[in-house]
């Protein structure tokens, strides 16, 4: 975890939060982080806050706040950014050219899409750099990530947008999928805890199973359905005219395009 240096977060609320927990409990020094965010509020022993940046530059400098808050705080943290600083970028949308155009003495920019789940080690980051997959400041930043669970380089930035929907959306989708598994379960007359326990274990034992399996879902699928059995009768239910996929795809494609909303808007607010 020297690999960052002296790291710098400038945003620390739910989503460089839960990064800097992972960080932390992977045995990330606490002295080597500086948060900034505007309240100052402490958020972990050991790591110094300010209010405001601090004197000096950054070795690596994340991106945590929203985007809609980068024509705001870049020019704040671009006189601490210099060409042997690392900009890491989480926010959505916002696109490495306007991420240069706010950081134009970056010595390297990465685009990293965390989800949630990195807080335990086991969530998704997406990345993609400037410079392609053996851009020098890439090993950095994929060791800084290793700890938070898999992370891959993306091909063309274009499809960044998905990877956002897909993976850093991705959780809240599927808590909706577990609370609408129990729901269906009370809405049958089964106790609501019971019901909500019994769907979020399901989902669990079921994700476990299909990561440790060398068939994949489709496959599993079969085999918890008996022909002529019952949940063969449910799989047609989510399967009718593509039911369950076209739902899952539109909702990927509404998120998709939210995001490159978001970026239009952080080009226009930085041109
Ligand atoms: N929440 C997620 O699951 C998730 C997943 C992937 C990416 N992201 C991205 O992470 C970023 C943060 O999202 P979040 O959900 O953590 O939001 P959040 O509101 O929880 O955190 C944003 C933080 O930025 C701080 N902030 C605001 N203005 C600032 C400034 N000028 N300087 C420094 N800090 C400032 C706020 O005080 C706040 O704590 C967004 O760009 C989002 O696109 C979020
Ligand atoms: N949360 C961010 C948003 O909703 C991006 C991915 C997850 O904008």
């Amino acid at each position: 975890m020297s690999a960052a240096g002296r790291l710098w977060l400038a945003g620390c609320g739910t989503m460089a939060g839960a990064m800097l927990r992972r960080w932390l409990s992977s045995g990330l020094d606490p002295a080597a982080v500086t948060v900034v965010r505007p309240s100052g509020r402490p958020v972990a022993p050991g790591v110094a806050v300010h209010a405001a940046p601090p004197a000096g530059t950054p070795d690596l400098l994340l991106l945590g706040f929203k985007p809609q808050k980068l024509a705001e705080a870049a020019p704040r943290f671009a006189p601490h950014v210099g060409p042997d600083t690392i900009l890491v970028s989480i926010l959505a949308g916002v696109e490495l050219a306007t991420l240069r155009r706010a950081f134009p003495a970056a010595g390297a920019i990465v685009r990293a899409m965390p989800n949630t789940p990195v807080a335990i080690g086991e969530g998704v980051v997406g990345l993609f750099g400037e410079g392609g997959p053996e851009a020098p400041a890439n090993a950095t930043v994929a060791a800084l990530m290793a700890p938070l669970g898999l992370v891959e380089w993306i091909a063309d930035e274009a499809l960044f947008d998905v990877v956002t929907a897909l993976a850093g959306s991705g959780p809240a989708f599927l808590f909706r999928f577990i609370d609408a598994l129990g729901a269906g379960g009370a809405a049958l007359g089964l106790a609501p805890d019971q019901a909500a326990r019994f769907a979020l274990a399901t989902v669990q034992g079921a994700a476990q199973l299909a990561a440790r399996a060398e068939a994949p879902p489709a496959a599993l699928a079969e085999q918890v359905a008996s022909p002529g059995g019952s949940t063969r009768a449910g799989l047609a239910v989510l399967d009718e005219a593509g039911a369950l996929a076209r739902l899952v795809e539109a909702t990927l494609a509404a998120a998709t395009r939210r995001n490159a909303e978001m970026a239009q808007a952080a080009r226009d607010a930085t041109a």
